[in-house]
């Protein structure tokens, strides 16, 4: 069967597609005439019309988007949010917004999937096979939403707040997002003009206290034009919210922030510790992301006083905090951060622990120059993974015990083949629902070598 282009559509034809499995990186696996396509939107065992997103003669698979579901699996449920709903897009001639593409399956059963995917890329990667759970976070609410601390917008000419679908250029105004905290909706950014402004980055501290709203400036915008985004920002905000919230720019000459109301940066916590987080620099996402995985990370690792240990992809200093608390002062950690934005910050929030070594740099040149025993190491590497040259670094170093936080099974399971040619094993996992109604998942995994 050719794929035929409906009248009216912009996408290039639609599909009667039978889905399959699911598959990583929120795909459900199909075939057409032999070949595999790649469905967002679905749920195995469905009957679905499909529309063709990603197509070619000569393509190995094609990608579609589910726009009409024929037969429903039990566990579909309709979507939350209406620019994220593939079926209200597809009716309408257009693509859903990413960032809620499993809002249309039942919370238990995304775990359920979620769990069979991270255990097929151990099986297929790392050649483990293990039966996986996946851990709602810690006081989630219910219905799995208002959860996240962060959130980045592009902007719409008009200068609305927009969101792009997956793999696309095209620009979908949005408003209220249901799966970012109450703080965050309450600056109602939607009522803004960001005309100016490329992009738009938000931080709200999972603990309250002031927000950042951080503005990427469209090339040639004048700092005039930025001052008056600011100062509506406050206009429109929620009283509580207007008074504190704070406004920063981006300057992409000096790769400097400019400061246009408040401050330019976040203050966090996490198991009793603070933490300054600049700008758009690294923090997880999920409101209770921090304390489950600084719990599940000190648990694991078990430290002892007077260790020595490495917190690999730092951040602001999440872990290397409580794991210099575990040391004490007669152990050492070394906090390797790349970001000198990020770093910066770790130097501050870690300012008053003298056995924490704050060094910027990249992990493999850091590790490459690094001499004396570690006892632990900790990673916690971006979607990228950590690579074989960091993987053959941390195993020649022979620390007792390996930490590996991931925020992607694939890279996560890549590695982990690495690390057993290496003849580390697999002790512990926990994988952590801590992205509801996305694909994403989080884990923490114990290695050792016998
Ligand atoms: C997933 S975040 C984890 C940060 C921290 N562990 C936390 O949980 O808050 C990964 C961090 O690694 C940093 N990074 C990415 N590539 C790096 C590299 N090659 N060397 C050093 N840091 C890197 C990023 O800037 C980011 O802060």
């Amino acid at each position: 069967m050719t794929p035929q282009t409906p009248q009216g559509a912009s996408a290039p034809g639609d599909l009667e597609l039978t889905i399959g499995p699911a598959a990583h990186g929120g795909h459900f696996v199909a075939r057409h005439e032999g070949r595999v396509v790649f469905v967002r939107h679905a749920l195995p065992g469905e009957r679905v019309r499909a529309r063709l997103t990603d197509v070619g003669e000569k393509a190995k698979f094609w990608r579609a988007d589910v726009v009409e579901v024929l037969e429903p699996a039990p566990a579909r449920v309709p979507h939350f949010w209406a620019p994220a709903d593939a079926l209200k897009a597809g009716s309408r001639g257009r693509l859903p917004v990413g960032g809620a593409e499993f809002g249309h399956i039942g919370l238990a059963e995304q775990r359920r999937l979620k769990a069979g995917i991270f255990a097929e890329q151990l099986r297929r990667l790392a050649g483990i096979e293990r039966e996986v759970t996946v851990e709602a976070a810690a006081e989630e609410n219910p219905d799995g939403l208002g959860w996240r601390t962060r959130a980045s917008f592009s902007v719409a000419p008009g200068g609305h707040l927009a969101m792009h679908p997956h793999r696309s250029e095209d620009l979908v105004p949005v408003q209220e997002m249901p799966l970012a905290s109450t703080a965050i909706n309450a600056l109602k950014l939607w009522e803004v003009d960001f005309t100016g402004a490329e992009r738009v980055e938000v931080a709200a501290p999972a603990a309250g206290g002031p927000p950042l709203v951080l503005l990427i400036p469209a090339g040639g915008t004048r700092p005039r034009t930025l001052a008056r985004i600011a100062s509506e920002i406050g206009a429109v905000a929620d009283p509580a919210a207007g008074e504190t919230v704070s406004v920063a720019a981006w300057d992409p000459e000096s790769h400097e922030l400019t400061r246009l109301r408040g401050r330019t940066w976040v203050r966090e916590q996490a198991e009793g510790h603070d933490y300054r987080v600049t700008g758009a620099g690294f923090w997880q996402i999920h409101r209770s992301a921090p304390g489950t995985l600084v719990q599940a990370v000190v648990q694991g690792l078990d430290l002892q006083p007077g260790e020595r240990a490495a917190d690999l992809f730092a951040g602001a200093g999440l872990f290397t905090a409580p794991l210099a608390e575990a040391v004490g002062t007669e152990g050492h950690v070394l906090s390797v951060e790349g970001s000198p934005g990020t770093s910066r910050d770790a130097r501050k929030n870690l300012f008053a622990m003298p056995q924490v070594e704050v060094v910027q740099g990249r992990v493999d040149r850091v590790l490459r120059n690094h001499e004396g025993r570690l006892d632990a190491v900790l990673l916690d590497p971006p979607r990228t993974g950590a690579g074989r040259v960091v993987v053959d670094q941390i195993s020649a170093a022979s620390p007792r015990v390996v930490g590996y936080v991931s925020c992607d099974p694939a890279s996560f399971a890549r590695d982990l083949a690495w690390f057993g040619e290496a003849g580390w094993e697999l002790e512990m996992l926990r994988v952590f629902d801590l992205y509801p109604h996305t694909h994403h998942m989080e884990s923490f995994a114990v290695l050792r070598r016998p």
